[in-house]
């Protein structure tokens, strides 16, 4: 898939506009303090009704604006041309699949993207909440009942805190939320463990042939039920019940869930060492990239299809030589790729450059 056209109105700093995108490479040039991040930022935000950079859309309307809307033309695999918009302003956020409004639900997923920022070493140096979201964030873009299952067990999970709060938990109600909970938690573990086995398996084999051919990266699901690996769905909900009744008295004293997969992590390990502690920040930078490339792969596998991708500031990540082969990478793949930079990049393509958020367009 690839976006063709981007349109937008009261996009931060950016000055109104429609632009013509290149199906494959797409360089968004300028200086610093000029718009680039925010041109990228209005290509994820058509795609996920989100901003990479902040959870307060409020601060994507232009200073002094009350109203955002983001509109863009995409091709799909099948060569169809769809039109997505998005109309945001400081009540609501409307969404429309071919001028139809639609729930997010069913708009997310249409345009799918992976992003790559300088954030985003926070996925492994960041809290498990971090890694949480972000995992979830990506189960969801290729498995639509995930999603549902997260939106579902968050529901359940603040009911169940609400009445061990309440200390309502010998009531009926409770056992009911308590089986809805341990069905909704089990299948967040399932597909979370099936997921991570894949992404590990492509996440090293990309970091070998990008980085390092010596290096043994893994990715670990770190499940709150300790080792579940070989565990059938019925013996992993044996384990969550009987997790529960151990620690039901605690539950009550403390007066919230102290058990449940809103308390599973992952882990980075770079040959047999978590990369949390103990790998360099070239070394991190390499892995988030390496996971983006997978994500990529992943979504390739369930979709058929390959995703867009956005990137931040490719100079200040990488040297030259990385810099190449991720470029050499995107170019073999013929993914749609949205790059930043504040040099230019000797690529077939599209090239903006942007001054003081006016987008000038520059044939390659
Ligand atoms: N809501 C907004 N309305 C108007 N201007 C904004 C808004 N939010 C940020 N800006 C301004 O937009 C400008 C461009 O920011 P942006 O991050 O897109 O630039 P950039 O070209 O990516 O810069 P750099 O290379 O330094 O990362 C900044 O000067 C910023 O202050």
């Amino acid at each position: 898939m690839y976006l063709k056209q981007l349109s937008y109105s009261n996009f931060r700093c950016l000055e109104d506009t429609k632009t013509e995108l290149d199906r494959n490479f797409n360089l968004i040039y300028g200086k610093n303090g000029q718009g680039k991040t925010s041109f990228i930022e209005a290509v994820h935000f058509l795609a996920t009704g989100k901003s990479f950079r902040t959870k307060k859309t409020k601060e994507l309307f232009r200073y002094n604006k009350n109203r955002v809307i983001v509109f863009g033309k995409y091709i799909n695999k099948n060569e169809e041309e769809n039109i997505l918009a998005i109309d945001v302003n400081e009540e609501k956020k409307d969404f429309y699949i071919n001028r139809n409004k639609n729930k997010y639900i069913d708009y997310v997923g249409l345009l799918n993207i992976i992003s790559f920022i300088p954030e985003d070493i926070e996925i492994i140096v960041g809290n498990p909440s971090i890694r949480r979201n972000f995992f979830n964030y990506e189960i969801s873009q290729a498995k639509k009942d995930y999603l549902k299952s997260i939106v579902d067990f968050e529901k359940i999970l603040k009911t169940r805190n609400k009445l061990i709060k309440e200390k309502k938990t010998r009531e009926e109600i409770y056992s009911i939320y308590n089986e809805k909970f341990m069905e909704e938690g089990t299948n967040i573990i399932i597909h979370r463990r099936e997921f991570i086995k894949n992404i590990s398996i492509l996440l090293n084999l990309n970091y070998r042939k990008l980085f390092d051919p010596k290096s043994e990266l893994k990715l670990k699901y770190d499940c709150f039920l300790g080792d579940i690996d070989k565990k059938t769905k019925e013996e992993i909900k044996e384990k969550f019940s009987e997790n529960i009744k151990r620690k039901a008295e605690r539950e009550k004293i403390l007066g919230y869930s102290l058990t449940g997969p809103q308390k599973d992590d992952f882990i980075f390990e770079l040959n047999g060492k978590n990369a949390k502690s103990f790998s360099s920040q070239g070394e991190k930078k390499s892995i988030i990239f390496s996971l983006k490339v997978s994500e990529i792969d992943m979504l390739v596998k369930e979709k058929n299809e390959y995703p867009l991708f956005i990137m931040d500031d490719i100079a200040s990540y990488f040297d030259e030589v990385r810099k190449k082969s991720i470029l050499d990478y995107f170019i073999n793949k013929k993914i749609q790729c949205f790059i930043t930079s504040t040099e230019d990049l000797n690529i077939k393509g599209k090239k903006f450059i942007i001054e003081k958020g006016k987008v000038i367009t520059d044939e390659k």
